[in-house]
């Protein structure tokens, strides 16, 4: 099933002269269960891609569609009911807030959804026994590695069970060994069917996804 459908997608930011594409005419679609690198140099437009896929900006022309439905168009509060119902993110250097416990990061967005106390917990352990960071539960973000921190990041981004996940950079802070070992996560969560798009600069992770789309001055070179 088709998941993500983009069709002449355009974004620019500024106006007359000093207008900057930073995408031209893209057009894609993802089928539901792939898992998908995006790679360019900086400045070619990865981050504005995911974030329209991700439903965090719009374009300015062109269409998109998700699991059929027209998302291009949507009022703000749509759009963000839109990516609390389906989109999980992973940003670059993790955003974890500092004075909150591995559990209540976590927590966050469950917090949003205004679920039952119980489900809550039931929902983070769960988590955190998958990511293997049930003995963190009660540690800062100061008190963790680099790559415990994506991981809790990665729990947090899994938190609402969407079925896309998109990632930023998500190697982008870790040393070699730690940046496979979540490499190795993301591959797990794909075969358990989660949709993944990874914006990267790291050839082990453009390496290990089926599909690369690479960019170049907001353009799709090759997919
Ligand atoms: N908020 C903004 N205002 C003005 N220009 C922007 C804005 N965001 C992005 N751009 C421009 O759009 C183009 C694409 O930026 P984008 O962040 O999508 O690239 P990127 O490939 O993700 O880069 P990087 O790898 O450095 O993160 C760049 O020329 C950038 O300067």
């Amino acid at each position: 099933m088709t998941m993500i459908e983009l069709k002449d997608i355009d974004k620019y930011y500024g106006h007359g002269q000093s207008k900057v594409y930073a995408l031209k005419g893209i057009s894609l679609s993802i089928e539901e269960g792939e898992m998908v690198s995006i790679v360019g140099k900086s400045g070619s437009g990865k981050s504005s891609l995911l974030n329209i896929i991700g439903g965090l900006d719009t374009p300015d022309v062109g269409e998109y569609s998700f699991k059929g439905n027209k998302i291009n168009g949507l009022n703000p509060n749509a759009l963000a009911e839109f990516r609390g119902n389906n989109i999980g993110f992973i940003v670059q250097h993790f955003a974890l807030i500092d004075d909150m416990t591995v559990f209540d990061n976590i927590a966050l967005p469950l917090r949003y959804n205004r679920i039952s106390d119980r489900k809550l917990k039931e929902t983070v352990e769960y988590l955190l026994d998958q990511m293997e960071l049930s003995d963190k539960a009660n540690s800062y973000p100061s008190q963790l590695s680099g790559g415990q921190c994506q991981r809790v990041a990665i729990a947090r981004g899994l938190a609402c069970n969407p079925s896309v996940l998109l990632a930023d950079e998500p190697t982008g802070s870790l040393d070699e060994k730690t940046g496979l070992h979540i490499l190795k996560i993301f591959k797990e969560l794909n075969n358990k069917g989660i949709t993944i798009i990874i914006v990267t600069h790291d050839d082990s992770i453009a390496d290990s996804c089926k599909r690369v789309i690479r960019l170049s001055d907001g353009m799709i070179i090759s997919d």
